[in-house]
């Protein structure tokens, strides 16, 4: 499927996106995701499997890691801070990979 083009979404087009990516919402202009996971350690792995995506696809967030939480908060910085398709690929990798970690 050929990429989406890099443009800020409109809000609806977010909240119809954001239907189909349960826990995460719109904050401050960007996605945001927190996720509990069993241990310290848990929480890291997630954390590196997260940024090996992030590489893949080229867009980052800013990943936090606490002592078995890692929250992500994603915006696009080349349109000036506005959430786009990347965005939303992003956010839909990382629910994809999340469970696997027994992140919830
Ligand atoms: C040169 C490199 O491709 C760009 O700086 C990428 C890197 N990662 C990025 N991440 C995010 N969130 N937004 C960007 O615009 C972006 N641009």
């Amino acid at each position: 499927m050929p990429a989406e083009p890099v443009v800020p979404l409109s809000p609806k087009e977010i909240e119809d996106r954001l239907a189909g990516l349960p826990g995460w919402s719109l904050d401050g202009g960007r996605l945001i995701r927190s996720y509990r996971l069993g241990s310290h350690f848990a929480a890291t792995a997630m954390v590196v499997h997260v940024a090996q995506v992030q590489e893949e696809l080229d867009h980052h967030s800013d990943l936090t890691l606490g002592y078995n939480t890692v929250s992500v908060a994603v915006q696009t910085h080349s349109v000036g801070g506005a959430v786009t398709a990347k965005d939303i690929e992003l956010a839909r990798r990382v629910e994809d990979l999340a469970p696997g970690h027994g992140a919830h």
